[in-house]
């Protein structure tokens, strides 16, 4: 239909109105799940100095280049180092330290054997060392100082995000605080007088309000604070009042957007922001603007799965830009199709999909009913095929985001 506007269309008019919150410092500890608002220093080298990869012994390569089997290289042990010793014992030709991995590499060592390459191994190893096949090289089993990371050198990038990985970089570069972006805090509000509170039996006509619940996740899991979760039932001027009192970067609020007589977010908002219909199923009316507040506004539609796509769309690449992270979008791969299944002419298509084998099909039994709440419990990401394309056929590549 012609009045539909384009995905690529409002997700640049969602990003465009997305702007970076201010920084803060935060103690390392507890900048796991912010974003980096500047790059981080490594203040130590990593390795912090030459070290060794295997237990075994530090020796002069010249000593063992011609070890064999059949004519060891016999060392003599004068020194024994252990991580953690400051120790530089000096060797002479014809000596060896007795090394653990992770010690210092004595100055005039340059390789190390480890025990394995030795006829007497852990054994004798405080007399002495017989190497009996010779190091591959000049350097072997030697970690180098700063060959992973120089102090001074960048050890994250701003527009990281910090989880546990980057957290052990930072902890190892000897970085004590970083420079993060505040984490946006955000509302979120389902609407509708059908809902009842999760756990509640429903009466006839009512129905679990599962979108809050599933909102307030996806939130958490985009680096970002729930601050509010409530729900409003069809009453423009309830919403209007939360609305207005309400103190988020963010408002995502499902339902009450599409053509019925009771739609109260586009009641309570209309001739503020957009209420538009995107060409995309599901997800197809939308609203979206800046509230007076100045907080970013998002009236995705009511039913389960158009959130969760319109999340996937257009809340979480917002959530992200909103906290400077580098990458906003989850990587996308081509996978093929393990079962047909029909598309709606003209409206890009995202379907919840279940990976199976080396395809996916889609996790809802009925296909792409926005309704079908149940099939996203087995969903592990979308396919997201073009608004050009009407069918997939088993074995067709699709264009899938894993989202577990
Ligand atoms: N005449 C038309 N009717 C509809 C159109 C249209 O273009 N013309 N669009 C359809 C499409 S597409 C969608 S999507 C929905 C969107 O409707 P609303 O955003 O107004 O949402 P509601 O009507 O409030 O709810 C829709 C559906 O979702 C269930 N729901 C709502 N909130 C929750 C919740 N928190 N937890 C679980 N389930 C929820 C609700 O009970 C409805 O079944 O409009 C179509 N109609
Ligand atoms: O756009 Mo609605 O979300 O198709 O069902």
């Amino acid at each position: 239909m012609s009045d539909l506007i384009s995905v690529a269309e409002h997700r640049t008019r969602v990003l465009n109105a997305a702007r970076p919150l201010e920084s803060e410092e935060l103690a390392v500890a507890d900048s796991v799940g912010s974003t980096l608002a500047a790059d981080a220093i490594s203040r130590l080298d990593i390795p912090a100095f030459d070290n060794s990869a295997m237990d075994g012994f530090a020796v002069r390569h010249a000593d063992v280049a011609e070890a064999s089997r059949d004519a060891p290289a016999v060392l003599r042990v004068v020194a024994d180092v252990a991580a953690g010793s400051a120790a530089d014992p000096a060797l002479s030709p014809g000596e060896a330290a007795r090394i653990m991995t992770g010690a210092r590499v004595p100055t005039s060592a340059d390789t190390v054997v480890p025990f394995e390459q030795t006829i007497g191994g852990l054994g004798d190893s405080l007399t002495e060392a017989a190497v009996s096949v010779p190091p591959r090289a000049r350097g072997a089993h030697i970690r180098r100082v700063a060959e992973d990371i120089a102090a001074g050198r960048v050890a994250l990038s701003a527009g990281a995000v910090v989880g546990a990985l980057q957290l052990s970089a930072l902890i190892a570069a000897g970085v004590r605080e970083v420079s993060a972006v505040r984490r946006p805090r955000v509302a979120v509000v389902s609407t509708g007088s059908e809902l009842v509170p999760p756990g509640t039996d429903p009466a006839p006509g009512q129905i679990p309000d599962s979108n809050s619940a599933l909102l307030a996740e996806l939130v958490a899991d985009s680096g970002a604070r729930v601050t509010l979760r409530t729900s409003v039932g069809d009453d423009p001027a309830a919403l209007r009042a939360l609305l207005n009192e309400v103190d988020a970067d963010v408002v995502i609020t499902s339902g009450g957007v599409s053509a019925g007589a009771y739609e109260p977010v586009k009641q309570a908002l209309a001739g503020r922001i957009r209420f538009d219909r995107i060409a995309m199923q599901p997800g197809k009316p939308q609203g979206f603007g800046v509230l007076d507040s100045g907080a970013l506004f998002f009236g995705l539609p009511g039913n389960p799965v158009s959130v969760a796509a319109s999340y996937e769309m257009f809340v979480r690449p917002a959530l992200l830009r909103v906290q400077g992270r580098a990458d906003i979008d989850r990587p996308r791969f081509a996978l093929p199709a393990t079962t047909g299944w029909r598309t709606p002419a003209g409206r890009l298509q995202v379907l919840p999909i279940v990976v199976d084998g080396s395809g996916v099909r889609p996790a809802t039994a009925g296909g792409s009913g926005s309704h079908l709440v149940g099939g996203l419990g087995r969903a592990e990401g979308y396919a997201v095929v073009p608004a050009d394309v009407a069918e997939v056929a088993s074995g067709d590549l699709v264009d899938v985001m894993l989202v577990s």
